[in-house]
Order: structure tokens, then sequence, then C-alpha cells
């Protein structure tokens, strides 16, 4: 995995390790920071707003509502805590109300995690806009009603801060970073956009809390996040655009876009799951899915820096830079054999839909001991001209001659790797 791929980017160690490594370069710099941002005070202060603007707009086009949604709240938390509440001299009725805000962000960024429906405009979307507006209103009642008497004992018995660490209230920061590293856990196990957008908005708040009273350290986090809101937006986008969403693995659109580049010596094989059609009709579509997943995960494991796509339903391709297809046929047995010595076992075996004849006639013992084994045929083809012996046969020739050799492997019994040099 390269560096700079977006499998690397969208991988859980990047995303989690990434912004934990920018929010602790800024709490190492912040005296270096100051010195160099104390000229761009107006500037810093309204970043996050034309950063955090950008990302709601581009959310909609998109299709990213749910994190329009967080650049939404995080532009209110940073307008509120920023413009009305904060700087206030310590122990008042405004620090009280920071405190309100801040507690209420964490908990908000849950709220959107768990939202059904993470549109902006959608009866979800503007549901929770009207309960996020429904908060603010509840803030300000709130201050018109409390007494500095009241925040005092408040302060007292909750919210005393940690003087080493923070001017925030010690119980708050615990809360919010408790959130952030569940959030983290979450990224790590599952590792879903959202999980990552959330994460990154945590964090930040988190540092944002933890030094409130040192402007700009609030404003350049509420900047890094949104930044890497927007990065997010782009990978997500990519992902939808260019990753197989059943598989993971690259799709037929990548596919295009690497033979449009490619050129010089490579081989093109193309694998099918043998008798597949029967095996949905005997197990069940999604049974059918998970074979599919499990034949990609064993087709990355393709030694030979194979590079390994979804062609589309149970057809894949694997392309073999800078080697023939005889160099190719070893690694290509190898994960033939792999597949068809997998014991799959099947959890929900009795949910069969149909048993046709033919199907029935499938080598599965499930009944006994619910495993089935699956196969592949492989049809292999190079970029070898036979004839002039330069790599100057084209890509679509090369692609015919390998599904011709999936052919021939289909028709000489499946099971096999068939390979067909173009002459
Ligand atoms: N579960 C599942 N099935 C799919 C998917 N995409 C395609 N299929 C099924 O794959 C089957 C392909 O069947 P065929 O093209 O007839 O080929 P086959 O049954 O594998 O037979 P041979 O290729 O001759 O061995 C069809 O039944 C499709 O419905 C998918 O994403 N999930």
């Amino acid at each position: 995995m390269s560096l700079f791929s977006f499998t690397f980017i969208r991988s859980a160690p990047f995303r989690v390790m990434f912004p934990l490594f920018l929010a602790v370069q800024v709490c190492l710099s912040i005296e270096p920071l100051l010195i160099l941002l104390a000229p761009y005070e107006s500037l810093i202060q309204t970043f996050p707003f034309i950063m955090l603007s950008v990302v709601i707009f581009l959310s909609q086009p998109f299709n990213q509502g749910g994190t329009g949604l967080v650049a939404l709240l995080m532009a209110t938390s940073f307008y509120f805590s920023q413009h009305i509440f904060g700087l206030k001299e310590v122990k008042d009725l405004h620090w009280f109300t920071f405190c309100l805000f801040s507690t209420a962000l964490p908990i908000n960024l849950i709220i959107i995690h768990f939202l059904p429906e993470k549109r902006l405009l959608s009866r979800f979307g503007i549901n929770y806009l009207l309960f996020l507006s429904f908060q603010i209103l509840w803030c300000y009642l709130l201050l018109e009603q409390i007494s500095s008497e009241d925040v005092s004992w408040l302060w007292s018995l909750y919210l005393k801060p940690l003087p080493l660490l923070s001017s925030s209230p010690l119980l708050l920061i615990m809360f919010s970073c408790l959130l952030t590293t569940a959030s983290a856990l979450v990224v790590i196990f599952r590792n879903s956009n959202f999980d990552h957008t959330i994460f990154i908005n945590l964090l930040f708040s988190s540092i944002a809390l933890i030094f409130f009273d040192t402007p700009p350290v609030p404003a350049i986090c509420f900047s890094l996040a949104a930044i890497l809101l927007l990065l997010s937006i782009i990978t997500s986008s990519h992902e939808l655009a260019f990753i197989d969403q059943l598989t993971e693995l690259a799709g037929r659109r990548s596919l295009e876009i690497e033979m449009e580049h490619i050129s010089g010596l490579y081989t093109i094989a193309m694998l099918d799951v043998d008798h597949f059609k029967k095996f949905n009709d005997l197990y069940g579509h999604r049974t059918g899915d998970e074979v599919l997943k499990l034949v990609a995960q064993i087709m990355m494991q393709t030694g030979g820096k194979a590079k390994v796509f979804r062609y589309g339903g149970e057809e894949f391709v694997i392309l073999f830079k800078g080697k023939n297809s005889n160099q190719c046929l070893p690694y290509l047995n190898e994960l033939r054999c792999k597949i068809a010595d997998y014991d799959l076992v099947l959890r929900d075996h009795h949910e069969r839909p149909i048993l046709d004849k033919d199907a029935q006639n499938m080598s599965h013992d499930t009944e006994k001991h619910e495993k089935v084994n699956i196969t592949v045929s492989i049809g292999v083809a190079d970029s070898i001209n036979n004839r002039t012996k330069q790599y100057s046969v084209s890509t679509d020739e090369v692609f015919k001659s390998a599904d011709k050799a999936l052919y021939r492997a289909k028709s000489g019994g499946r099971n096999r790797v068939s390979n067909l040099r173009f002459a």
C-alpha cells in the first residue's frame, strides 16, 4: 500500500493517527503559533467560518449531508464560544453558558452520528436543526434565570479546573476526552467515513476546550477540523466512484483509468466464480454476497504485485504489470487452489430459497457440516504480440484474449487457469 494512495488515506490507522498527530503538533507549538499568527488575528478568527461554509456547501452536491450537519454544528459552536460566551471573567454567567455549550457540542456530535438519515434537507436534518435552535434558546433562557450564586455553587462542586492543565473544568475535559477515545476505537474497529468525521470533530473540539482561553488555539482547532472534513468529503467521494462497495476492491472505473495509462509488458487475468447463479439460487443472494467478499479477500493476497479489481457481478480482474502470462501462472494457480480449498461455513443455510436440480448436484455437504467449497475459473492473456514479440497488443485485445481464455477454462471443466497469448 503506497503512502500516497487513497487506500492508505482511508485506512483506520491513518484516520486515527493523522488527526492525533496534528492535534499533538498544535499542543506542542502553542508559543510559536501565538507569535507567528499574531499579525493575522482577524483572519484566523474568520478562517473556521470560511472553511466550514465550504464544507456545508460541498456536502450537498457530494451527497455528504451528515458532514454538512456536523460542519453547521461546529460553525454554530465556534460562533457562540468565541463571539458570545468566550473569554469573559471566569465564574460569571457567560462562563457558565460556555460550559453548557462545551458539553452540548460532543453530545450533539454523537446525536448526529445516530440520526437515521443524515441529510441537511431531510425530515431528520430539519428536525435536528430545530432541536439545535431549541438548545440555543434553552441556554439563553437559563442564562436569564440562573443567578451568580447558583453558578458559584455549581462551580465549587462540579466545575473546578485543574490549573496545571487548563482553565476549563476538569469534568468537562474528561467527558470530552472520553467520548473522543471511544470514537477513536470505533474508527479502529469499524472505520467508516462518518465515524472518522465524528472523531475529527470530537478531537479538535476537546483541544479547543482545553485551550479555550488561549486564542487563536480554538480557531486553529476548528480550522483544522474543517480542513479534515473537506478531505473526508473528497476521500468518500473517491470511494463511491472508484471502490466497489460490496467487496471493497477497486471497481471497474479504477480499472478503466489504470488501463488508459498502461503500456509495455503486462498481464490481465479474468476470474469468474463457477456456477454462481446456482449458488445464489441454492443459498440465497445474501450468502452469494458473502462469497464474493470472501473471494475478494483471498484475491487481495495474490502474489506478484497483483492489482485486483471487481469487474462487475461475479467477475474480477487481476493486473500484473511488467510480467508475461507465463510468469503469472504460479500466482494464479495458487490463488485458484486457495479459493477451492477454503471451507465456507454457511450459517443460514436453512433459509435457502430454491433447490433446483442442477444446484443439488453442486459439491456441498451442508446438511451435516454446513460447509461448502466454491471454485473459480481464470483466463489469462498478456500484451506480447506472439508474431512480432513486441508489447504491441492493445488493451482491448488483451481483454478479449483473457475473456476467450476464461471461456476456454469454463468449457474445459472449470476450476482451472487457461493461458491464451494474443497471436
Ligand atoms: N449475490 C450476488 N450475485 C450476483 C452479484 N452480481 C451478479 N450476481 C449473480 O451472478 C450470477 C452470474 O451467473 P452466470 O453469468 O449465469 O454464471 P455462473 O452461474 O457463474 O456460471 P458459469 O460462469 O458458467 O460458471 C447471476 O445469477 C447474478 O445474479 C452480486 O453482487 N451478488
